[in-house]
């Protein structure tokens, strides 16, 4: 068994790991660090864990962890994550990052949007986690920053169609709504049930932290500078995002020519579903899940293109997608511990 580490693991995507770990034929979790809860049994303290019946929360000692894991999830705040990652690399260990810390390329980019970066030697090392495009890097890498849901949802939507000149690079629309878990765990006035429930909101609207993250890999995947306009919502469910793309097409093509393009481009990918022209994507039908549904459809009047992704952001969106990455460097099968169903409804 490979021993791993979950640094964070009594956030929203900490749990989720130790959720969808237990079960793992290849790895087992060795120890599981928390600031606030160090010293309390996880099968106590979550009883839906009871599983984990011999592991107790750890302080953030990082020798202690380095000394008992091969490979380290951080699901740590970024700002926070950069310092810790660096520490788990100099001792050679496998890092998989769920922040934000190593996903941007140009740290000038980063620093616009994050702040300061104190680990950026590193960003040259980083093979960013998205393994249906990815995969070969992921293989052979020791760092790997976990994407952004929002970014999962937007990058596996249009991928298909960028390199393909069928879509208008500069006029692209990014429509997401995320359940309330992407907030994270911590209590906070905008995430309280009176201030969610029946509501939906949008918020940082063309100006959330993930635009250039969405942008960076668009571009990687077009050759082309390609740039989004992307609005993220707030919508009153726990786990889910759904992400409807509207892009402007330059050559005429039908929904099932579309369609046709998608399940091309995902052949042999385990975790991607592309749903036929007269389905749409659901958040109830990956919840839990590493899947992510994908639709497509043209509306011939306006030359427009609607590509919908679901996913769990907790899931696909983090976590699960953190496992994938993890079975890649290990030269596990990819699917290997995620193989499972949405709970339904
Ligand atoms: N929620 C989501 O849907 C997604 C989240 N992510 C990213 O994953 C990471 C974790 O997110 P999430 O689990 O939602 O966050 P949570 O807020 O739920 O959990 C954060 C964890 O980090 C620990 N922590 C917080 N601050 C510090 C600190 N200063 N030093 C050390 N430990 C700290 C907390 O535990 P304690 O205070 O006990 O130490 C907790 O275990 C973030 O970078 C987030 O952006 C990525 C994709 C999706
Ligand atoms: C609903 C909500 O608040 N979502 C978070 C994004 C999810 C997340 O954790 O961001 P990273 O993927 O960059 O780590 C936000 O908008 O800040």
């Amino acid at each position: 068994m490979t021993k791993v580490g979950i640094i964070g693991a009594t956030g929203y995507t900490g749990l989720e790991l130790l959720r969808c770990l237990l079960y793992h034929p290849k790895a087992e979790v060795t120890i599981a660090t928390s600031r606030q809860f160090a010293g309390q049994k996880v099968a106590v303290l979550f009883p839906f864990l009871k599983g984990y019946q011999d592991l107790t929360l750890s302080p953030l000692d990082l020798e202690t962890v380095a000394k008992q894991t091969e490979v380290v999830f951080t699901a740590l705040p970024h700002q926070v994550a950069m310092e810790v990652v660096s520490f788990f690399i100099k001792k050679g260990k496998k890092v998989i990052d769920l922040s934000a810390d190593f996903r941007l390329k140009d740290p000038g980019v980063y620093e616009t949007w994050y702040g300061p970066h104190k680990a950026k030697e590193l960003l040259p090392l980083a093979i960013y986690g998205l393994p249906e495009i990815y995969s070969e890097k992921i293989r052979g890498a020791t760092l790997v920053a976990n994407p952004g849901c929002y970014p999962t949802t937007a990058i596996l939507a249009l991928a298909p169609f960028l390199s393909k000149g069928v879509i208008e690079l500069n006029n692209i629309i990014i429509d997401a709504k995320s359940g309330v878990s992407g907030a994270g765990r911590g209590a906070k006035l905008a995430t309280h049930f009176c201030e969610v429930n029946e509501n939906m909101e949008a918020y940082k609207v063309c100006n959330h932290r993930h635009t250039p993250e969405i942008e960076q890999e668009l571009t990687q995947l077009a050759g082309k500078v390609v740039k989004v306009t992307f609005v993220p919502h707030l919508i009153p469910i726990s786990r889910g995002m759904f992400t409807t793309v509207y892009a402007r097409l330059i050559k005429t093509i039908t929904s099932e020519t579309a369609h046709r393009l998608m399940t091309d481009y995902y052949k042999n990918k385990p975790f991607i579903e592309v749903l036929p022209p007269e389905n749409v994507p659901k958040t109830i039908y990956v919840r839990g899940t590493n899947i992510c549904q994908l639709g497509v459809k043209v509306d011939k009047k306006s030359s427009t293109i609607v590509i919908m992704a679901a996913i769990d952001n907790l899931a696909k969106g983090a976590s699960t997608q953190a496992i994938q990455n993890m079975n890649l460097m290990l030269h596990f099968p990819e699917e290997m511990g995620l193989k499972t169903l949405p709970v339904f409804p």
